[in-house]
């Protein structure tokens, strides 16, 4: 089987593509990447020779890009992860996220119905890698979203992944395109580029320099280590039926201060310093505009159907967190800086 993994030198691709590498060695695994600001292809430096893995530049938006690579490469399956995502961003520039997140996931999916419709859809799979965040903001209390939860998406952001949702489904009634969705809640681990909240915190408390948190850290989200979401893809795609939708959670919700009070415990107490010293640096600014209040999803579908559940608890999966940033100096000295874009640059030429 031939997969076309989309996004995969970003963060949650790059963990999809090597479990996908390393764990199917008779799947070809094919990475498409723009390499925009956040596709790092230094994530995947152990797995970049495996034979079974090859690397293609291009931008999803650019159609007649997509579609000659479908008839060039004419994958069975894909795996649809490249995304603009930060929330932020999307405030200050949604239309780059209309660009990826919407017109490019329609390219992919008028290139897949177009490839494979005239053999017929057997063996064939379209999965889109989605977010929590489509389903609006919930208040402090016992409600969660489940799959039947009607969309109610409030930033630039999630009314873009809102929106790539409805497409795909929308190819699935329309032309009977065979697909899966996943909508997952936030994801922190190795490789996560320090634009987002627990990289950014360890990126911050490591150089001595403040800890933004936005309004009084109220917000509440549930945190799931990214290695189990890879595994989670990996139980929709391969075990997921036709048609269905998934949510994927880390059981595991945490109000915005008190994950940073603990961030900042872990690495006093990694780095060796007196505890106490890297809560001085937590610093209140101002809230983002229209900040969702709180995501808390069920994952019970996945986890009785598929069978799948997270590997890790938050204390463990942290813990991995920090340890890794504080071994891997280099990376994130290397993405702070640009330098990585070099390293993207030395790695695609001529592909
Ligand atoms: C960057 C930053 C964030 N925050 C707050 C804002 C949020 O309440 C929380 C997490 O923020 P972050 O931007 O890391 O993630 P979300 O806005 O929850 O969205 C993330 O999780 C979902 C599921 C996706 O689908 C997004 O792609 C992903 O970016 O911390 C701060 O207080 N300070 C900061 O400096």
């Amino acid at each position: 089987m031939k997969i076309l993994i989309t996004g995969g030198a970003g963060f949650i691709g790059s963990h999809v593509v090597r479990l996908f590498v390393t764990k199917y060695p008779n799947y070809q695994i094919i990475n498409l990447d723009a390499l925009t600001y956040a596709g790092n292809l230094e994530n995947l430096r152990d797995i970049e020779n495996a034979s079974n893995y090859k690397f293609i530049k291009g931008d999803i938006a650019d159609q007649s890009f997509i579609d000659q690579l479908f008839a060039n490469e004419e994958p069975d399956a894909v795996i649809h992860l490249a995304a603009e995502s930060h929330v932020d961003r999307s405030i200050t520039d949604p239309m780059a996220f209309v660009k990826t997140n919407v017109i490019g996931t329609v390219n992919l999916l008028n290139a897949a119905r177009h490839l494979w419709q005239p053999g017929g859809y057997d063996g064939h799979v379209f999965y889109h890698v989605s977010t929590d965040e489509v389903y609006g903001s919930l208040d402090f209390g016992p409600e969660m979203f489940t799959e039947e939860t009607s969309y109610d998406p409030r930033s630039p952001y999630s009314a873009s992944k809102a929106s790539s949702d409805h497409f795909v489904r929308a190819w699935h009634h329309t032309y009977g395109l065979p697909i899966k969705l996943s909508n997952c809640s936030n994801n922190y681990g190795p490789n996560h580029f320090p634009e987002k909240l627990i990289p950014l915190a360890i990126h911050r408390l490591r150089t001595g320099q403040p800890v933004p948190v936005y309004g009084k850290g109220e917000n509440v989200r549930d945190w799931l280590f990214v290695k189990d979401h890879a595994t989670a893809i990996d139980a929709v795609f391969h075990k997921g039926k036709n048609g269905d939708t998934y949510n994927i959670g880390g059981v595991n919700e945490w109000q915005n201060l008190k994950l940073i009070e603990l961030l900042c415990d872990v690495v006093d107490e990694k780095t060796g310093q007196a505890q106490g010293t890297s809560r001085k640096l937590i610093k209140f600014v101002t809230d983002r505009a229209g900040h969702d209040m709180r995501y808390a999803i069920d994952s019970s579908k996945i986890m009785n159907e598929l069978g799948w559940k997270p590997s890790v608890t938050f204390e463990q999966g942290l813990a991995q967190t920090v340890d890794w940033y504080l071994a891997n100096e280099e990376w994130l000295n290397s993405v702070t800086s640009g330098a990585y874009q070099e390293y993207n640059a030395k790695q695609y030429a001529g592909r």
